[in-house]
């Protein structure tokens, strides 16, 4: 049965551990990021993210957030190194924002929000596919790219032309040789810690990394995002945004820096 959750008064972060309970669990994102908390490792190797050629399918609105899918039967698009042992393969990206440019991001650091958080959401290759994946406790690896507002993003903007032709639920576009490495910022100095995903089902399945490093994006471009819809076509329009969660408890987990 499909639950349906979303970010509103009656279903929203909140409401989650009604149909999720592991939504209390021990490791669940995101959390706050204490930077002065976080634990130098030189024993991290430097992230690899070896998106060459990339192979960009589409484009889709899913009610939730727009999100790019990637074919992902080959090495095409790879994660190694970091704080990870083996291959992790890129499914998709997304991301999540607010009403306004003071709020969006869903990890903060050092209680700071960002306006926006793009996810790149890479599976382990170990497992047979995504969904094999994606419940496993070292199924899925996401970078976490913080968007700050100031020159307006041309690399962004390719994705935010698409958005006319997604604008409600259930909408999908093609979206071809789009390559995710141009939304990078130039160092890719991460924090790191075991979490989960940020949505329902909420599994606590991920290898969180998180960039020290924000990406720009204008206020302008900003407005694009909330142009999108959460609603289907014909129905009452209900503006896509405030699609975060909150942070979350940490529980004890540690939180590793792969720089000093
Ligand atoms: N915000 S996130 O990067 O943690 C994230 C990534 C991927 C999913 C998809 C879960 C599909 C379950 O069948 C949900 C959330
Ligand atoms: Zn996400």
């Amino acid at each position: 049965m499909s639950h349906s959750w979303g970010y509103g008064t009656n279903d929203g972060p909140a409401k989650w551990a009604d149909h999720f309970p592991v939504a209390n669990g021990p490791r669940q994102s995101p959390i706050n990021i204490v930077s002065s908390q976080a634990q130098f490792d030189s024993s991290l190797k430097p992230l690899k993210l070896q998106y060459d050629a990339s192979t960009s399918k589409d484009i889709l609105n899913n009610g939730h957030s727009f999100q790019v899918n990637f074919l992902d039967e080959k090495d095409n698009a790879i994660l190694t190194g970091g704080p990870v042992t083996g291959t992790y393969r890129l499914k998709q990206f997304h991301c999540h924002w607010g009403a306004s440019d003071d709020k969006g991001s869903e990890h903060t650091v050092d209680g700071v929000k960002y306006p926006c958080e793009l996810h790149l959401v890479h599976w382990n290759t170990k497992y047979e596919n995504f969904g094999e994946a994606v419940s496993k406790p070292d199924g899925l690896a996401v970078v976490g790219v913080f968007l700050k507002i100031g020159s307006a993003n041309p690399r962004l903007q390719k994705v935010l032309d698409t958005f006319d032709a997604i604008k409600a639920k259930g909408q999908q576009t093609t979206f071809l040789n789009f390559d995710p490495k141009n939304l990078l910022p130039a160092s890719l100095n991460f924090w790191t810690y075991e979490g989960s995903l940020t949505t329902p089902p909420l599994y606590e399945s991920v290898t969180w990394i998180v960039l020290r490093d924000p990406i720009s994006v204008s206020s302008a471009q900003m407005a694009k995002f909330r142009s999108l819809l959460f609603s289907l076509e014909g129905e009452q329009p209900c503006r896509m945004c405030d699609n975060y969660r909150p942070p979350q408890p940490l529980k004890g987990r540690k939180v590793r820096s792969s720089f000093k």
